[in-house]
């Protein structure tokens, strides 16, 4: 028995009580194990998935293949009207895909409503993209000569995502991907198989009602371990896109870069925000409840280390403890809630032992700690630790809503902290202080790939590059120049002489 008829909008989404097809390679299938689909509110099932089985991965691969070519040739701002539509698609079905994130994945409704929006600004931008992509043209040291270069699609690109951004981080990657030409093949979390389901099953409609062959892009749900390996191990693909856990990215890292395969790796991060003597509290507690008790703790760009000037430490601590005790827990689809439950049960299991050992390594937990018992859910009380900034579980990343305090009394020791841990996705300097900014903005100043001043770690924009340094991957995604990682770059150079002049001088007769 699912609970599907309590949930009208599944429907809309062309989503069925039993047996979905989780496999989309032009056409639906899907012969492997059955996905439960649990509501993180209750542990409810609300409908099941057919997953793929092991053969029917390769279908997938010659879909793509055979729609590669066709894709490749369709002039890149053609391309750039196919992801408008998909774009405007989403807008259209923006409130069931958002019912359905919080239902599934279990983040609050307006936060879902964001990241549908994501999805569909990342398509507005890529859509102006598709008209500008572009290489340059460098002067040539040779008579007669144009030195420049062009960027080519890579051919397949397999896109492996995270339950937390089920999503607008399949929208990062396919609506980039698709102008610059290639074929995609998405595995979104097999928790989040119902909004992998609901997102393939529009983009579909678009493509077909558009003459365009629907395997340029192509869905698999199963787990990592099957449906991800195969393709991993697979160099047909010119590129992996993996968002997920510094863990798994390593082992994607070590397999494609062991055949020099390319890819882009979204990983974990352990952000901070750093609270300077001169910083306005308002905007610093405003900033720090929304990045550490956001979608539950559970964004890459959550903030986990806050760090306070002594002299705010104190007024800092009482207010912020006030505010968590407003917040409201439950149900994340009713208004007023800001917090949701945890995704699955394990991370319940993540936030308690994390407490115990953050406990034995002289944490003390300043608010929350406590798990919650509502209606049978993955519920937990956002909880903030007082501890030492180099105590080793502070240098790991609990993808639960535990937010670490801890007092300063120089402004480098913070930056110096900032940068003692492995991840480095997202920091934030609030101070009001020139001189503060453009020193957390240099050389020696955070190691982070999202750097910023006076506003939260999370809720970054589409148009800028997003991404991290060190343990978080390297990898770039979604605006800047990110497009550039979804092509193959040539240098051209081209003789309209006639003549044959060597290039450093060399006189070769
Ligand atoms: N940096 C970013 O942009 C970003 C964004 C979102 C989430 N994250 C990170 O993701 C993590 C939370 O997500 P999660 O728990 O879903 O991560 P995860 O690593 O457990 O899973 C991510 C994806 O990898 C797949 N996978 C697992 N094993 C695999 C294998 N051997 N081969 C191929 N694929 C495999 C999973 O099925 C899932 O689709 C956190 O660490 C968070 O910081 C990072």
């Amino acid at each position: 028995m699912t609970t599907f008829n309590e949930y009208p909008f599944l429907a809309e989404l062309g989503i069925k009580a039993e047996n979905n097809d989780g496999v989309f390679n032009g056409k639906w299938g899907g012969a492997g194990e059955i996905i439960k689909c649990l509501n993180p509110t209750n542990n409810k099932v609300i409908a099941t998935v057919r997953g793929a089985a092991p053969e029917e991965y390769e279908t997938c691969i010659q879909a793509m293949l055979a729609a590669k070519v066709k894709w490749a040739l369709t002039p890149a701002p053609r391309r750039g009207e196919i992801v408008r539509l998909i774009g405007q698609a989403m807008r259209e079905k923006i409130e069931p895909l958002s019912k359905l994130i919080s239902l599934e994945m279990g983040k609050i409704y307006i936060e879902a409503k964001g990241e549908v929006q994501e999805f569909i600004d990342v398509c507005d931008y890529a859509t102006g993209l598709s008209r500008s992509i572009n290489g340059q043209v460098m002067p040539s040291e040779r008579p007669n000569h144009i030195l420049m270069e062009t960027w080519n699609p890579l051919g397949l690109v397999g896109i492996i995502t995270a339950f937390n951004f089920p999503c607008a981080v399949l929208g990062w990657n396919a609506a980039i991907s698709m102008i610059c030409g290639n074929v995609q093949l998405w595995k979104g979390a097999s928790t989040t198989s119902l909004i992998t389901l609901a997102v393939s099953k529009i983009i579909e409609k678009v493509l077909v009602e558009n003459d365009v062959d629907p395997a340029v892009c192509c869905v698999l749900i199963g787990p990592g371990r099957t449906v991800g390996e195969q393709m991993i191990q697979d160099k047909r693909f010119g590129l992996i896109s993996f968002t997920g856990s510094t863990e798994v990215g390593r082992r994607i890292s070590s397999t494609v870069h062991g055949y020099f395969g390319k890819t882009i790796l979204e990983l974990g991060g352990n952000n901070a925000i750093v609270v300077a003597e001169d910083a306005d509290i308002e905007l610093v507690l405003r900033a720090v409840l929304f990045a550490s008790v956001g979608t539950t703790g559970q964004r890459c760009t959550t903030c986990r280390r806050l760090f306070v000037h002594e002299s705010l430490y104190d007024t800092i601590l009482e207010r912020l403890t006030k505010a968590y005790k407003t917040i409201k827990i439950g149900n994340p689809l009713e208004e007023g809630v800001l917090v949701g439950p945890l995704h699955t049960q394990s991370a319940v299991k993540e936030f308690t032992e994390g407490l115990e050992e953050i406990k034995k390594q002289g944490g003390k937990v300043v608010i929350g700690g406590n798990k919650l018992d509502i209606s049978g859910g993955n519920f937990v009380e956002p909880t903030v630790v007082a501890i030492e900034h180099d105590a080793p579980i502070v240098k790991t990343e609990l993808f639960v809503p535990i937010l670490y305090i801890m007092k300063f009394k120089n402004l480098d020791d913070a930056f110096a902290w900032n940068n003692e841990v492995p991840q480095g996705l997202s920091s934030s300097l609030f101070t009001n202080n020139q001189k503060n900014i453009f020193k957390w903005l240099g050389p020696t100043g955070s190691d982070c790939g999202i750097v910023n001043v006076n506003v939260a770690t999370n809720g970054a924009e589409i148009g800028g590059a997003f991404g991290g340094e060190k343990e978080t991957g390297g990898g770039r995604e979604s605006g800047s120049d990110s497009w550039k990682q979804y092509c193959r770059r040539s240098t051209n150079t081209i003789n309209y002489g006639n003549t044959m002049p060597l290039s450093q001088g060399i006189n070769f007769n």
